[in-house]
């Protein structure tokens, strides 16, 4: 029997065809998948059989693609703040990592980290962190969509001892994602820094026999740039060209110290690139010349980071912070206007996990992955503009509803796969274990 239901928006903000807001329009969804997109009262008189939503005051969207996570640090969230990316890493997160990272963690941080998406109106993330099936085993649980990336890193961590081990459970971490409907996986060498040569060409040669993409931390910081020349005497991406890394099937995160160069290259070999704003200006590590690579043809999506460094998993959020750094760097009002800040966070994320046929749109043949924002809010009263609203003034706890593959994990604002205050209270213990305060 098939499982069929009409969604009944206010409106419709479908991305394709784009920059299109509609009205009056039904989604017909069937097993999971978008079956039509039409007119509501034709709608209504096709298939009067349909489970009805109404959703009469809100907009339906694309569910938000949140392009680069690492969800389990969700207990990490303000544990060491206003640092440089350095300090903040060898000296607070990476010790308390080595410390506390452990399967319990990621499931306990991964939980928190899926309910708070789910809430935000995210309906997939792209994602790097130690103990990677644990995460898988939880998404799934959570019914979101993912795609796991398996880290390498030449530094033992209290999941892998060096690269051998970390490349050796990508095998068992892509059995489990191949059982699961809603996962994927990357490979994810965490940075130009602390991977080899050898290293790296290993996950190029993996890539391109096993068909998994590449997730990667490129740079981020402006040290990364004396570094690269330092440690290996060339240019940082340069060097992730000569290892065969820089192609379609490349996800450079980041991606803040570019030259003109760097530029040109990166949109000739197809490379995606993860914008990710808000950790970057907490960080201090700059700001991505997102407009620079737009013009150049560049597929830019937009991540959060983790919740170590954003503080937030907020991706509404992520993609005002985006819009309006684009516009105050470029001096150019229009650059990243509402539309395209609204594509960034869906079809082009979807694009650069080479999902752009499934996911990211609102058109037949494509995942049922959708997010309802109730626009009644004061704040986001009157509609002049639904794209600007939902970009410029709304906040995420206004998403109502939202679906992954059909399934609702979010109905009039409750979770339906999390219980948010078991998972609020195990976070809780996770504060008294790190005792922070005390230290
Ligand atoms: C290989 S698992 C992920 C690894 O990356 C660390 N991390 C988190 N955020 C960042 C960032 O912005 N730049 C570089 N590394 C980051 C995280 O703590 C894990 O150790
Ligand atoms: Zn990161």
């Amino acid at each position: 029997m098939s499982a069929s239901m009409l969604l009944l928006p206010r409106y419709l903000l479908p991305v394709r065809p784009a920059r299109e807001l509609q009205v009056g329009m039904a989604v017909r969804v069937v097993d999971g998948n978008i079956d039509a997109v039409l007119p509501r009262a034709e709608a209504l008189a096709r298939f009067p059989e349909d489970r009805r939503v109404e959703l009469d005051r809100h907009v339906l969207m694309p569910g938000l693609v949140n392009m680069h996570t690492h969800s389990p640090m969700a207990l990490l969230r303000g544990y060491a703040d206003d640092l440089a990316l350095d300090t903040w890493l060898q000296d607070h997160i990476w010790p308390a990592e080595g410390r506390w990272v452990s399967e319990a963690f990621v499931r306990d941080g991964t939980r928190l980290a899926m309910a708070e998406m789910i809430r935000g109106g995210t309906t997939c993330f792209n994602e790097m962190y130690f103990f990677p099936r644990e995460i898988a085993r939880v998404a799934a649980e959570a019914g979101v969509r993912a795609v796991i990336g398996n880290p390498v890193i030449d530094v033992p961590t209290p999941w892998a001892s060096g690269i051998d081990q970390c490349l050796a459970l990508a095998e068992s971490l892509s059995d489990m994602v191949e059982a699961e409907p809603l996962l994927d996986m990357t490979l994810a060498p965490h940075a130009p820094y602390t991977v080899d040569d050898a290293g790296l060409s290993r996950v190029a040669e993996l890539s391109a026999t096993r068909g998994w993409r590449v997730n990667m931390h490129v740079l981020e910081a402006g040290w990364e740039v004396a570094r690269s020349q330092e440690m290996h005497g060339e240019d940082t991406l340069s060097r992730m060209d000569r290892l065969g890394l820089l192609s379609p099937d490349f996800v450079a995160v980041h991606m803040v110290h570019l030259t003109a160069a760097d530029i040109e290259l990166v949109a000739e070999r197809g490379v995606h690139v993860v914008h990710c704003p808000e950790s970057n200006l907490k960080l201090a590590s700059g700001i991505s010349p997102v407009a620079q690579l737009l013009a150049a043809g560049v597929n830019v999506a937009v991540g959060t980071d983790g919740a170590a460094s954003n503080n937030d998993l907020d991706l509404l959020g992520e993609l005002r912070t985006a819009a309006l750094l684009a516009k105050g760097s470029s001096g150019d009002p229009a650059a990243l206007d509402a539309w395209a800040a609204i594509e960034m966070a869906t079809l082009s994320g979807a694009r650069a996990l080479g999902l752009g046929d499934r996911l990211g749109s609102i058109e037949p043949g494509k995942a049922a992955d959708l997010a309802a924002m109730d626009l009644s809010a004061p704040e986001t009263q009157p509609e002049h503009h639904v794209q600007s609203q939902v970009v410029y003034a709304a906040n995420s706890r206004q998403f109502s509803h939202v679906w992954v593959a059909g399934k609702a994990l979010m109905e009039e604002g409750e979770l339906t796969t999390l219980d948010v205050d078991r998972v609020v209270a195990r976070a809780a213990e996770w504060d008294e274990r790190l005792a922070v305060r005390a230290a």
